[in-house]
């Protein structure tokens, strides 16, 4: 396998497996485990965008898929029995601008709340959720507004608070005073963690969600989901025996292999578009 790996053990999904097995055992094992993935009779490659195929920037609009994760994807989707998504935590519309994908790509939006998978998408609220919406976006405006180092990002079913830029001590305040008045003020809503972002949606959808529904629509036999943050646990956890779940750059996981971030994470789709495309399949 060419994937440069940073190998912090391999394990059944599931496990926790840092620092568990020597740097070659682990390298080997993730090789192994790739290659038999790769024979998968139907195979679900459920990808994260931001910090898995695209490295983090300041702005969000500006991140995009490094080039050769790209051609991986679309050599990937090129294949029989082999269905490719992107689960992100961006809004449906902001990942559909990002990740410039072919329409053959299946597009998870909002964490689960959004899917592109059979024409055109749509999140319809209810008059509650439209109501607690409206509650979350008062509240993170006005937290915000004082700082200009934090932004607010809005979606569908939420709204999400930025602060890359900000200092720390500029985000402990801001990040507690949400919380405070979350609380106290729209207590119904869901708080999501990600690197440098705070999010409330008015939906609890998660990645493990999209990976079981994905899982259902595609048929898939096996499923490969990559991904490097806290949201994405919920989708190693929806993992199954015989799945590969993969994590990029650092952190507790309960992804089996693990490698350094959005590079190496190519160099192993590249891997896997190549050996799907010269092995059989079981
Ligand atoms: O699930 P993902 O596809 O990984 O999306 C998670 C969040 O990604 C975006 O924010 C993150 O990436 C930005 C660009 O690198 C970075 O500036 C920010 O600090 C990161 O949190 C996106 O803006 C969020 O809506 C997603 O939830």
């Amino acid at each position: 396998m060419s994937a440069d790996t940073t190998p912090t053990g391999a394990a059944p999904a599931g496990a926790t497996p840092a620092g568990a097995t020597p740097a070659g055992a682990a390298e080997t094992a993730m090789a192994d485990a790739l290659g038999r993935i790769a024979t998968a009779g139907h195979l679900l490659v459920a990808l994260d965008f931001d910090g898995t195929l695209a490295p983090e920037v300041d702005a969000p609009r500006a991140a995009r898929a490094l080039p050769e994760a790209q051609d991986a994807i679309l050599r990937l989707v090129a294949l029989p029995d082999t269905s490719v998504a992107l689960v992100s935590g961006r809004a449906l519309d902001s990942l559909i601008e990002v990740a410039e994908a072919p329409n053959t790509v299946l597009l998870v939006g909002s964490h689960g709340v959004e899917y592109r998978v059979d024409g055109e998408a749509e999140v319809s609220l209810s008059p509650e959720e439209q109501k607690l919406r409206g509650a979350l976006e008062t509240i993170l405006t006005e937290t915000a507004a004082p700082y200009d180092d934090v932004h607010v990002e809005e979606k569908p079913a939420g709204f999400a608070l930025h602060t890359r830029l900000a200092d720390e001590s500029v985000t402990d305040l801001v990040l507690a005073e949400a919380r405070r008045r979350v609380a106290a003020e729209a207590p119904a809503a869901t708080e999501r963690v990600g690197k440098n972002v705070l999010e409330f949606a008015v939906r609890s959808a998660s990645k493990g969600d999209a990976i079981a529904r994905l899982r259902e629509i595609t048929g898939a036999s096996a499923v490969f989901f990559a991904g490097d943050d806290v949201t994405d646990e919920d989708g190693f956890r929806a993992l199954a025996a015989g799945d590969f779940g993969l994590k990029s750059g650092h952190g507790d996981t309960a992804a089996a292999y693990r490698v350094a971030g959005p590079p190496e994470v190519a160099h192993v789709l590249d891997d896997l578009a190549e050996l799907r495309a010269h092995l059989g399949r079981s």
